[in-house]
């Protein structure tokens, strides 16, 4: 694994924020949206425009898609009723599910309910003659690993919409932080849909947002696609406008080697990747800060 040294990850976030789109030494590309509004709307209509070429083609279109980013589901529906795109040949993977400590589906009313956040978020607005037909949507459940991962593979995802974590994880791709069994970046790579234990810092990190910091309510563990499935397909869009949780790993997908550190940096060598930040993700208390004398790294 390569590892980050501390005084590679202080350059990198002291980039200021108006230097990220022009800097040399960025490795993979980058779009800069103002706020949550602009960045869900964006994420809404490139989806929507996506699924009406291929329909127009006569294509189906088969997509991973995230629960998370929020900004973008109020948006599609809008676009979807209103101009009448037909969902009939759309094909949806979703991305990642939480489980509790024996990996079992949660409540239907827990807050990190995935598959209920999509039926209402996602499908609930649609109008019936558009939808995406049933059998054509794909929860990630314990019991259904075979079937969705042969469904995969049958032929090409087109797209694979998503957001990241803290650390820096695709779908719930985390940072491997197990004290004896480390993977390699290849076997990240070639990482297949699981279940899981979530790392500490996954569960912190929702706790903060969703249970005033209350960890002990937030789902211990996951099933998610692996980055096999997420990089298999042709186009993939990555969002983020939840802030300061996402910042420091969006400094280290943007300027760091691969690294299984931070799976996101495998989006690197993708050939048709693209990240968008708000301004706000994109920005970075250290570069705001350039004062700051930090221990490990200037003294
Ligand atoms: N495991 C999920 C991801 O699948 C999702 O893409 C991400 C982004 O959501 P948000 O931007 O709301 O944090 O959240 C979680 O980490």
């Amino acid at each position: 694994m390569y590892p980050i040294s501390n005084q590679e990850l202080y350059e990198w976030c002291k980039v200021p924020v108006n230097e990220l789109l022009d800097h040399p030494k960025r490795r993979i590309p980058l779009r800069l949206v103002e706020d949550s509004a602009e960045m869900g709307m964006l994420m809404a209509r490139e989806f929507a425009d996506d699924i009406r070429l291929a329909n127009a083609e006569g294509r189906p279109f088969r997509a991973i898609v995230p629960c998370g980013p929020k900004a973008w589901y109020e948006p599609f529906v809008k676009i979807i009723n209103e101009e009448s795109i037909e969902l009939t040949n759309l094909t949806v993977f979703h991305m990642d599910e939480c489980l509790d400590w024996e990996g079992k589906l949660l409540s239907r009313k827990d807050p990190y309910n995935f598959r209920s956040f999509m039926e209402t978020h996602f499908y609930g607005g649609v109008r019936p003659e558009l939808a995406v037909p049933h059998k054509q949507r794909y929860f990630p459940v314990p019991s259904a690993i075979e079937t969705i991962k042969s469904r995969i593979a049958e032929a090409p995802i087109d797209l694979t919409l998503g957001g990241w974590g803290q650390d820096g994880h695709l779908a719930y791709n985390q940072a491997r932080r197990h004290p004896y069994s480390s993977i390699t970046v290849e076997q990240l790579r070639n990482s297949e849909i699981r279940v899981q234990d979530n790392n500490l810092d996954t569960i912190i990190a929702l706790a903060q947002r969703t249970y005033g910091g209350a960890y002990q309510f937030v789902p211990p563990m996951s099933i998610t696609l692996g980055m096999r499935e997420c990089l298999s397909a042709k186009k993939i869009r990555i969002y983020s406008d939840t802030g300061a949780w996402k910042q420091t790993a969006l400094r280290v997908a943007l300027f760091s080697g691969e690294t299984a550190e931070y799976p996101m940096t495998l989006l690197q060598s993708h050939p048709d990747a693209l990240l968008t930040a708000t301004l706000e993700t994109a920005a970075h208390p250290i570069a705001e800060h350039p004062e700051w004398e930090i221990n490990g790294v200037q003294v």
